[in-house]
């Protein structure tokens, strides 16, 4: 455990991880934007060149403004309800819109309204590559007005692992914990807005074009964009939950998420969709049913696990969760040990895991391109439990070992 007042030790391999993982991550994303459209399609191995001028487009960058200026004007509309933040260092609060799932259907009359006035949606699906660009330059733009802003920041402002002193690694971790432009909430918006929204809005305009070049969308299709749609819909219906994660509490805002939000999120997550339009896939009936099946069954886990933990640490007397064994920490809060939390240690991404697969199958199993995702997400959810471990046994500490040794499975049940 680090000492109280130490500095936080250093993640992601450190200013060399750091500096690896800012030219690795929108490298792979334009590589897999790319093998989505070549013929062979293939995960590893190099995809033919861009053609001249294919990652530019004049309408890009005022695509993609307007689309940011849409998402933050439906930010800033009135909330059916105003949450409190986690108590900060200064002891204080902040207050965060709930509105997310309002502008997921604002968004959608709108596109709907446009479509039926003639929008050709599917003609998104060609400006891919230049918004992806676009996102990535923000991105990078963005991150190095939050590294300044965060000079002018008082120290209870400044997040507990971004501030190590070393430019590159505080750059990319992120300095400041909540950085606010007037009433917007900088990471609570770009965490669940531009960039969820925006993934829904690419597989709709995937489904859209493939039904203009085939004369209907595949059943493939549909069922990819079904269910992210509904893993969409529950994160903005479950908005408040956002609140307790990491990202929120601990990590800083700087190019990790601000990329990851904006561009990685958008762009690589439609990988599947992308995929499907390039290379159509046979699914027959009782296949796609047992792939339902299985997006079902990870989604009852996810939602569970995520509600059952919510609703304890909202109100632990709830009669829902009153009946639960709990372990006591010295904070005065409790750890679950029965129920969902009690399976492993990590119930949650056991289902978001489950829903992964769900995800790249109805792509077929000729192709590891559209497993991308799930392969990626195993590693983020290992590495994210590993970091949230550490937290907790800084937290919580002999209750925490205790938890550990009556529920020793981290994510999969006598597995991992
Ligand atoms: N699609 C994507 O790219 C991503 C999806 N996700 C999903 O987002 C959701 C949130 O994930 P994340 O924020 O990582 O983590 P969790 O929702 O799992 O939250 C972890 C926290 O829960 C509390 N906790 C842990 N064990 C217990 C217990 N036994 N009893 C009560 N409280 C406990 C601790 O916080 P405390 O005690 O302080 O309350 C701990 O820090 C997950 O469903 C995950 O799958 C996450 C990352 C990326
Ligand atoms: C680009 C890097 C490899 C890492 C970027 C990480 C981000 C993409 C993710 C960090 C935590 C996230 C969460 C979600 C989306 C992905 C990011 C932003 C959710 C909003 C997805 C929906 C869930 O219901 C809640 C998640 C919270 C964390």
């Amino acid at each position: 455990m680090a000492p109280q007042g130490s500095p936080a030790p250093l993640e992601f391999g450190g200013p060399l991880g750091a500096a690896a993982l800012m030219l690795l991550l929108p490298a792979t994303m334009f590589h897999l934007l790319l093998a989505a459209r070549s013929g062979p399609a293939r995960l590893l191995g190099l995809p033919a060149p861009p053609p001249a001028g294919a990652l530019w487009s004049p309408a890009a960058p005022l695509l993609w403004l307007s689309w940011l200026g849409l998402q933050a004007a439906f930010y800033l509309l009135p909330a059916r309800k105003v949450a409190e933040g986690q108590e900060l260092k200064d002891k204080s609060r902040l207050r965060y819109p709930i509105n997310g799932f309002q502008a997921l259907v604002l968004t959608a009359l709108l596109v709907g309204l446009g479509v039926c006035a003639g929008l050709p949606l599917g003609m998104l699906t060609d400006m891919l590559l230049p918004l992806a660009a676009v996102a990535t330059l923000a991105a990078f733009l963005f991150s190095l007005l939050l590294y300044l802003k965060a000079l002018l920041a008082p120290a209870s402002a400044l997040a507990p692992g971004g501030n190590s002193g070393n430019p590159i690694y505080d750059f990319f971790l992120g300095r400041e914990l909540n950085p606010r432009i007037g009433p917007l909430d900088c990471k609570y918006f770009c965490e669940l807005r531009p960039g969820l929204i925006g993934w829904v809005l690419i597989n709709l305009a995937l489904l859209v074009q493939e039904a203009e070049l085939r004369g209907s969308p595949s059943l493939a299709m549909w069922l990819v964009n079904g269910f992210q749609l509904l893993y969409v819909g529950d994160a903005l219906w479950h908005e408040e939950a956002i609140l307790t994660t990491m990202d929120i509490t601990h990590d800083g805002f700087g190019f990790m998420l601000a990329f990851g939000d904006l561009a990685w999120v958008p762009f690589t997550y439609s990988l599947q969709a992308q995929f499907l339009l390039y290379h159509p896939q046979p699914l027959e009936l009782p296949m796609a049913s047992v792939i339902c099946l299985v997006n079902a069954v990870g989604y009852y886990i996810f939602r569970g696990a995520n509600s059952q933990k919510n609703t304890f640490r909202k109100n632990p007397s709830d009669p829902r969760v009153a009946g639960l064994e709990t372990i006591s920490t010295a904070t005065g809060k409790q750890l679950l040990v029965s129920g969902w939390w009690g399976m492993v240690r990590h119930p949650n991404y056991l289902g978001d895991l489950i829903m992964a697969l769900a995800w790249s199958l109805p792509c077929g199993v000729s192709h590891l391109l559209p497993y991308f995702y799930l392969l990626y997400f195993t590693a983020l959810l290992v590495h994210r439990e590993a970091r949230d471990e550490q937290q907790c046994l800084r937290k919580y500490g002999l209750a925490w070992r205790e938890y550990c040794r009556r529920v020793p499975y981290r994510i999969v049940p006598y597995v991992y």
